[in-house]
């Protein structure tokens, strides 16, 4: 299988468009090293706030990706693109009916090489995320195992995303994950807060996303990139 577009990220920050983020504050996040942004959010996002975030972050010579979360958020222009789809609810509209509305509007636009299915699997029950989509958050180890293998090996997502968002997680579950994967990439993201926990995340799944700490506490959020290097042995990209 060719290497995807994101295949060397071991850290990505993920900036929130619904949010504010002073100029300095994102000279650091963007020139600290880390392999990528990602834009996104799961309530809030308009074209206008994402387009403005775009344009900032483009000053910067770093991959930005879009992860796309509501059809009037699709800004044409960015590195990359991410589609969600969340695994683990029964509202169908998570899964695959949002997604198809939307390329009915924009499939001819979207630029396939670069663009990739993301599959969620929301496990805090208090994230936004988790509750605008009815995610089934109790999951045992044998549920998660089974949804990664369904999304790694029968639906071939290149990227199996385990969202703790606003909540450190069970590092145990997510090594399982990233056993059960054999060809897609998994993400970790949720509640890391400095660079402890960034390095626990990073010897569990292969990319490391940092949110909300860019907000509340920057040098915190900065002092996991080197944490994400150190704990990969430096190196880049490796499954
Ligand atoms: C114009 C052009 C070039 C287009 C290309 C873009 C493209 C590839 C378009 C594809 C077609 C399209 C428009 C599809 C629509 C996609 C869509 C609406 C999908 C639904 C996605 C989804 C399942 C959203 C639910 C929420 C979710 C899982 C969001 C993911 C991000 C996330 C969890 C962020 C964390 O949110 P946050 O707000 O930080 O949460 P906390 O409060 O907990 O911190
Ligand atoms: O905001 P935090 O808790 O760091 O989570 C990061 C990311 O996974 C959110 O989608
Ligand atoms: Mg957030």
């Amino acid at each position: 299988m060719n290497e995807a577009w994101f295949s060397g990220w071991r850290h990505v920050f993920k900036l929130d468009p619904d949010r504010h983020i002073s100029d300095e504050a994102l000279e650091a996040v963007c020139t600290s090293g880390t392999d990528a942004i990602i834009i996104g959010g799961s309530s809030g996002v308009t074209f206008e706030n994402t387009v403005d975030l775009m344009a900032r972050v483009r000053r910067y010579a770093l991959d930005c990706a879009l992860e796309v979360s509501t059809a009037e958020g699709a800004v044409p222009g960015f590195d990359g693109y991410f589609v969600p789809l969340v695994l683990n609810t029964g509202e169908a509209e998570w899964i695959n009916g949002r997604q198809t509305e939307g390329l009915k509007e924009y499939g001819s636009f979207v630029p396939w090489e670069t663009t990739a299915a993301q599959g969620y699997l929301i496990l805090n029950a208090e994230a936004t995320a988790a509750k605008l989509t009815g995610a089934r958050t109790q999951l045992t180890e044998a549920d998660v195992v089974a949804h990664v293998q369904m999304a790694d090996r029968l639906m071939r997502l290149p990227v199996v995303y385990l969202e703790y968002s606003g909540r450190f997680g069970d590092m145990q579950l997510v090594k399982r994950a990233k056993a059960a994967a054999v060809q897609a990439r998994v993400f970790y993201g949720g509640g890391i807060d400095g660079a402890d926990k960034a390095r626990q995340a990073a010897e569990s799944a292969h990319t490391v996303v940092v949110g909300n700490a860019i907000y509340s506490d920057l040098e915190a959020a900065l002092s996991t990139v080197a944490a994400v290097r150190e704990a990969a042995g430096g190196t880049i990209g490796s499954k």
